[in-house]
């Protein structure tokens, strides 16, 4: 299900420009929605969810037009969403809610919502907790409970806004595991500012700040984009400097190592390094001067 955007804009309030004229081509399989706080994306996601309307500009999803009525609900017909703050009740347990969800989605037949609630326990990994109450799920267990009610329906498009904020490692892993295993013939879109959870999962992606799209295409093309400005140093002295930006640190007992974007000078002894997506997507930051230099 692929997704063309032409122009997008959202004012809010008249004022609040959310989305500034985006233009963006979604294709099917894992797409990631990289951005900064404030970037955009949940707007972007809520456009095309059909729950906000824009300002001005045109989205097609599946074919189907965004701006008329009939095209909104063909989309939701097709869409799960999995929003940054899904309402779980606490009180209900795993296959309860669902159960609950399932009878709003139209899942009518009770023999059928049971079957799909219980495959879908297995592709999230709560089959043995399903009787357990929501209030005593980590927060990787709820967000795995939200990714299955998305799911109830068998969509065509799964949108998913900042799903690993605040896992722990272990369950981030563990999630994005679970995405990249649902994207296939579906279209999922990933929002996050989370660039490892775009790295691991999609293979196309977009970069977006303050409402406009500062890149889209392949992974693999941004990573090249960065390739011969990044560098690693290692120092005993201070912090290295001279327009240069740190991507990481690594401490090793009398000495730094720096992982850094931009163009070193020659005394600082600084080695060629193979970029990664974080580096790319620093390199871009840098080009579009979001981040400042040291
Ligand atoms: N309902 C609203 N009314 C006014 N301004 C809003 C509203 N919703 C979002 N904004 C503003 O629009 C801009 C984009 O916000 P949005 O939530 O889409 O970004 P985001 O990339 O999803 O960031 P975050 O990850 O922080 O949610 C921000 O400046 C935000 O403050």
């Amino acid at each position: 299900m692929e997704i063309t955007i032409e122009r997008l804009t959202k004012v809010y309030g008249g004022k609040v420009k959310a989305l500034d004229s985006v233009d963006l081509e979604i294709p099917t399989g894992m797409f990631g929605l990289l951005g900064p706080n404030g970037a955009g994306k949940t707007t972007l996601m809520r456009i095309l969810a059909g729950i906000l309307r824009p300002t001005s500009g045109s989205a097609r999803v599946g074919g189907n037009d965004l701006s008329t009525e009939a095209g909104r609900l063909a989309v939701k017909r097709a869409l799960g969403y999995l929003p940054q703050e899904l309402g779980l009740y606490p009180d209900l347990s795993a296959h309860e809610f669902l159960d609950y969800i399932g009878i709003l989605k139209g899942l009518e037949d009770k023999q059928t919502r049971r079957r799909r609630i219980e495959e879908l326990l297995d592709v999230v990994g709560l089959r043995d907790v399903s009787k357990r109450k929501l209030k005593g799920f980590s927060g990787g267990m709820k967000r795995r409970v939200g990714i299955a009610q998305a799911l109830l329906n068998d969509p065509r498009l799964l949108i998913v806004d900042e799903p690993t904020a605040g896992l722990d490692p272990e369950e981030r892993i563990r999630f994005r595991n679970l995405l990249s295993d649902l994207g296939g013939n579906r279209t999922v879109l990933l929002s996050t500012h989370i660039v490892e959870d775009v790295a691991q999962t999609s293979r196309n992606l977009a970069v977006m700040n303050k409402g406009t799209v500062l890149y889209q295409g392949t992974a693999a093309d941004l990573i090249r984009a960065s390739q011969d400005k990044v560098w690693t140093i290692e120092t005993e002295g201070p912090k290295p400097d001279g327009g240069l930006t740190v991507v990481s640190t690594l401490h090793l007992g009398d000495s730094v190592q720096y992982r850094v974007v931009g163009e070193p000078s020659a005394n600082l002894n600084a080695k060629p390094t193979p970029p990664s997506l974080e580096d790319g997507y620093v390199w871009l930051m840098r080009e579009n001067r979001v981040v400042e230099a040291a």
